[in-house]
């Protein structure tokens, strides 16, 4: 089971949050001068929200990212109205904005079967424009995967992820000394002083086989999809779901919890990440997060820890080890500015990568030729 899962893994390329088509209208059918008629529409192109679809399909799918739909009839002697050209159907997943090149937004598909028109077909030919047909609008669009969070929480049950959302954030989620308190997500705005907000969403314990849908499984990991950070949460004392599973150390719940994400989706992991060892008030504390450093210096020197079908295929290095204690508040300024630091780094590398495709888009689109852009 564990080995189909892996195979079935290996299929996934980089993980695709968003997506450039080109999409065109069909033009429309000529119209018949002689007995005066009229020839059909060009075809629309559609953004249509699909349950179970991704945008990673749709470029799989579709290489050349270029949707034209179908050319009106042309008027004849048995028919003289044209058919409308067949519609242009792109199927996306749910929860994506679709915008116009310079960001415009078009269309917020939240709902199963929400559809947006992103391109006009022409006009058919007729009496008004001398039987001449036009042509279809073209243009780029965007289809971006909205996120529910900045970062996502990650942790198993009782780490205190839902006490730490409430030690920097001004969210209220349930906590109790039992696993899976928390059963959807909840999402908490930390605040700056600069007046900066990011968001954080806390998310329902991670178990053991969680890939092949345990506990919560996929529903959980669906949303970590949806965050642009990861922030790993353990107890620094380890942690075990009930007496008759095994007791994980802090180091091994980090690595459970890698392996997870990589058997779920191996491009969650290319997400920067953070790892918050909580509960330091407990005692040895200090003396834990000294070996659990120290282990993840080296993590392949400790394998030998983890069960055999649980070795990650790579460690993941975290931008910042934080020690906490969501109860005494220790610690909780600091993780604040590293989640911060973390965000900012990675919006800057973000506009610098947007600066680059867009230049690009730029030489190879001059001279402009004859794109047009919709009014509505
Ligand atoms: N000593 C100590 N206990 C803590 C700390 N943070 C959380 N706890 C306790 O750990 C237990 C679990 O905390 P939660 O915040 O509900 O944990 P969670 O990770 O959200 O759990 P799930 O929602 O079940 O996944 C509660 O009893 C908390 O009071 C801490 O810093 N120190
Ligand atoms: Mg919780």
């Amino acid at each position: 089971m564990v080995h189909l899962s892996r195979i079935y893994f290996r299929k996934y390329g980089k993980f695709v949050d968003n997506l450039r088509l080109f999409v065109r209208g069909g033009s429309g059918g000529m119209g018949l001068p002689r007995l005066g008629g009229r020839g059909g529409d060009g075809g629309d192109v559609w953004v249509v929200a699909t349950k179970d679809m991704t945008l990673k399909k749709i470029k799989d799918k579709y290489p050349e990212k270029r949707f034209t739909a179908e050319t009106g009839v042309n008027s004849s002697v048995r028919a003289l109205k044209g058919e409308k050209g067949k519609n242009a159907e792109i199927f996306a997943p749910v929860g994506i904005t679709v915008t116009t090149d310079d960001g415009r937004v078009l269309g917020e598909l939240n709902t199963e079967g929400v559809r947006v028109r992103v391109a006009k077909g022409g006009a058919g030919g007729s009496f008004h424009s001398r039987f001449e047909p036009t042509k279809g609008w073209s243009r780029h669009i965007r289809l971006d995967l909205k996120l529910i969070a900045d970062m996502g929480l990650v942790g198993f049950p009782n780490a205190g992820k839902s006490s730490l959302l409430t030690a920097i954030s001004n969210a209220k989620p349930e906590i109790a000394n039992y696993a899976f308190t928390t059963l959807r997500p909840e999402i908490g705005k930390v605040m700056y002083s600069d007046h900066k907000q990011i968001s954080i969403a806390d998310l329902p314990g991670l178990i053991e086989g969680a890939h092949m849908n345990k506990g919560m499984g996929h529903k959980f990991l669906k949303h970590v999809e949806r965050t642009k950070q990861l922030l790993f949460v353990v107890d620094v004392c380890g942690f075990q779901l009930a007496t008759s599973t095994p007791f994980r150390s802090a180091f091994v719940a980090v690595q459970l919890l890698t392996k997870e994400l990589e058997l779920y989706k191996k491009e969650l992991l290319l997400k920067p990440a953070l790892l918050v060892v909580n509960k330091m008030d407990l005692p040895e504390a200090d003396d834990k997060l000294e070996e659990l450093k120290e282990q993840l210096q080296n993590p392949g020197d400790f394998s030998a820890l983890l069960p055999d079908d649980m070795i990650p295929n790579r460690y993941l290095t975290f931008k910042h080890v934080v020690p906490v204690s969501a109860n005494t508040g220790f610690g909780v300024d600091l993780l604040k500015s590293c989640i911060r630091e973390s965000l900012d780094e990675e919006a800057v590398m973000a506009t610098k990568e947007d600066h680059k495709v867009r230049l690009k888009t730029l030489r190879l689109s001059l001279p402009v030729t004859e794109t047009q852009t919709m009014s509505v």
